[in-house]
């Protein structure tokens, strides 16, 4: 058998999978997570461990010369690439460093082992060889980022938070018109903090955002989490978190200790057609 299952708290019912193993029992794990039968997948061995200490090594000291750009200034974090969610309406930017970002990406991670064909490539094994791909841009040519990479530092967090608010902003525009507005994610580590840093899911769905959007009662939007039961999952150096971002309400628990918890972390949607799943950063 090639996927253990695990049920946490009793709502989290978590699979576990190895990369290069990954056989036609694992082409139903995304009808899984889009169904609610399974809350998360953890990948194994997405990169190989040897590789990770070069790499984390290239993310410390800024090489290659990836666009860095900064998550708001409490969350003590910073991307290499731009983050789709925090980018001007228009996107006039955004397409041009695309092409530079993915460029930069081809140099940290050469070939077979570049997130758009290695992740692309097991996250298709995991939708029945269904393509991830990155959404084309509004006008020929352009595409969008697959990723971002992602350091956290000491104290670094992400406030509780579903991904599917995210089509609500004015950059996501030309996005929410060629796919789907119900968000995953991924959340791949490339090392090991000291402490926290664990990407911690509660057991909190949340409604559709019309509803939540007509609701006058904003409470009935973001619960109180200190309430509610949850599971931290602390990804492994080269392990892939595959999970329903968009409906379950989750956060980055703050990161402890001195070294930056590093990631590459991106969000995926059906295309209009359900012919691919696009991909961004
Ligand atoms: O880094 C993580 O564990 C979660 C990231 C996240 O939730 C987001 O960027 O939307
Ligand atoms: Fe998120």
């Amino acid at each position: 058998m090639s996927i253990s299952y695990q049920q946490h708290q009793g709502f989290f019912q978590l699979a576990e999978c190895n990369a290069n193993f990954l056989d036609r029992e694992a082409a139903t794990l995304f009808d899984e997570l889009r169904e609610g039968r399974l809350q998360a997948v953890l990948v194994h061995d997405v990169y190989p461990r040897k590789l990770l200490p070069d790499l984390v090594e290239g993310l410390e000291t800024h090489q290659p010369s990836f666009l860095k750009t900064r998550f708001p200034d409490a969350f003590n974090g910073w991307f290499y690439g731009r983050n789709l969610n925090l980018c001007e309406p228009q996107l006039e930017q955004y397409f041009d460093d695309a092409r530079q970002f993915e460029r930069d990406l081809e140099l940290f991670l050469p070939g077979a082992l570049n997130p758009a064909v290695r992740i692309a490539d097991i996250l298709a094994r995991m939708d029945g060889g269904r393509p991830f791909r990155a959404p084309p841009g509004p006008d020929l040519g352009q595409r969008y980022m697959f990723t971002s990479l992602r350091g956290h530092a000491e104290g670094g967090y992400i406030p509780a938070h579903c991904d599917n608010e995210f089509v609500l902003r004015p950059s996501y525009q030309h996005l929410t018109s060629v796919c789907d507005p119900h968000i995953m994610s991924f959340v791949l580590g490339f090392n090991d903090c000291d402490g926290g840093g664990a990407t911690e899911i509660y057991n909190y769905i949340q409604p559709p955002l019309g509803k939540a959007l007509m609701s006058d009662d904003q409470r009935s939007i973001k619960p109180d989490v200190d309430t509610l039961a949850s599971v931290k999952i602390r990804v492994p150096s080269g392990s892939m978190l595959v999970f329903d971002s968009g409906r379950y309400l989750h956060r980055l628990e703050p990161v402890a200790g001195s070294t930056t918890r590093w990631t590459a972390c991106s969000f995926m949607a059906l295309n209009n057609d359900k012919s691919a799943t696009y991909v961004w950063g």
